[in-house]
């Protein structure tokens, strides 16, 4: 049975998990353990899905939409004999035999998760229903990529997983973090009533390479205008913090979670906390010591601070983040400056 020490309130189940397919006892399976990653031709799953595929033993299917990510990302594996590549929409069921299950399909930029707010609770709420279907048919451990924006605007800080948040219901950001909510609500549900094996990861800002570079997200905005010679786009006040997490810290953690024996939820995020504007000084500093820094017009809703409580993640999973921000960011500008064809003057 999993534990949940990370959120004491929280009850779990004595229900055996479903049975796996037979197949997984024959000699001939046995060797390999076949993972689907949902969302992986993304920003975070396409590392996650190097990170798997490093491991002889894994089998990886990738099925994603491709609405914000992209075939390119997984170039390196499309033909190779472990991987395999699927164009499907998680709000539709998806019948395949799999042994573990990171559950990421979901846009995560603001501006492309608010461009079809209906599609993407769809994602979230149907998505991670059948995704938990198809756990609960084969018999496969789950992991959910939820949110900080679970805690909403938040009143606690930092933030603990025990803090249930502050959430508007009916704001634009809704359809992402209520979504994100109803997503964690079906997991425990299947979990207490199916006896499915479970792993929720509340993930707080993540950078790095290969995230799109017109995604919207403040370090990739920031990267790409400090390359182009743009003025720095901070939205007012400017004082309003966030925490980022370097891709390998974040990927790291995910798969410690998925192989430990805690459901979670478990902050995944690196604490060191920025305002926006202390954000842009580190880029202007570090890329382009000239560029303007411009003050913008906000969005509604906008958290005005945000930082992981990560005591649970070290004492629970031994994890901690390694990356500091300011040796992250130039792996960043490294990636963008190729993709953008702008060499170091
Ligand atoms: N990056 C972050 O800072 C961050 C923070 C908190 C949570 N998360 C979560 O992590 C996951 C991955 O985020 P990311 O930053 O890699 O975002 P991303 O937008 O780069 O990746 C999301 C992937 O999901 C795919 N997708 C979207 N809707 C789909 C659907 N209906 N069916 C199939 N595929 C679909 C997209 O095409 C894309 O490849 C998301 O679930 C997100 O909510 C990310
Ligand atoms: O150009 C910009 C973009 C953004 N920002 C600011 O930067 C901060 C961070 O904004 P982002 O759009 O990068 O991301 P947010 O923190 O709002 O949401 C993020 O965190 C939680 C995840 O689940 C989401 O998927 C992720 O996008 C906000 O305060 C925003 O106002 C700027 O100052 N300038």
């Amino acid at each position: 049975m999993a534990t949940d020490s990370s959120n004491g309130e929280q009850k779990t189940t004595s229900k055996p998990p479903p049975l796996p397919s037979p197949l997984r006892f024959s000699k001939f399976y046995q060797s390999n353990m076949r993972i689907l990653v949902t969302g992986g031709a993304g920003f975070i799953g396409s590392h996650l899905v190097d990170k798997l595929m490093e491991n002889e033993k894994n089998e990886v299917i990738v099925a994603d939409n491709y609405f914000t990510g992209s075939k390119d990302n997984l170039r390196k594996w499309i033909g190779h004999p472990r991987f395999e590549l699927i164009r499907h929409d998680v709000t539709q069921p998806l019948l395949v035999e799999v042994d573990q299950i990171y559950h990421l399909a979901c846009p995560a930029s603001p501006i492309f998760y608010k461009y079809n707010p209906v599609k993407t609770i769809k994602t979230n709420v149907i998505g991670t229903l059948n995704m938990l279907g198809l756990a609960k048919r084969v018999g496969a451990r789950i992991l959910l990529t939820s949110t900080s924006e679970v805690y909403g605007d938040p009143l606690i800080h930092p933030q603990p997983e025990t803090y249930w948040g502050n959430v508007n219901p009916i704001g634009v950001r809704s359809c992402y973090d209520e979504g994100k909510r109803v997503a964690e609500t079906l997991m425990f549900d299947y979990h207490r009533q199916h006896g499915i094996e479970i792993r929720i990861a509340r993930i707080f800002n993540t950078y790095g390479p290969r995230m799109n570079i017109d995604d919207g997200r403040v370090v990739s905005n920031f990267i790409a205008q400090a390359l182009r010679g743009e003025p720095l786009t901070v939205q007012k006040p400017g004082t309003q913090t966030r925490s980022f997490c370097y891709v390998s810290d974040m990927v790291d953690g995910l798969i410690r979670l998925m192989e430990g024996e805690h459901t979670g939820p478990i902050n995944i995020g690196n604490p060191g906390e920025f305002t926006m504007v202390e954000l842009a000084e580190t880029v202007k500093e570090l890329i382009k010591p000239d560029v303007e820094i411009n003050m913008v017009e906000n969005t509604p809703d906008d958290p005005r601070q945000r930082k992981p409580d990560i005591t649970k993640a070290k004492e629970l999973l031994g994890w901690e983040p390694k990356v500091k921000l300011r040796d992250g960011l130039p792996l960043m500008e490294e990636d963008f400056r190729l993709r953008l064809g702008i060499s170091k003057e």
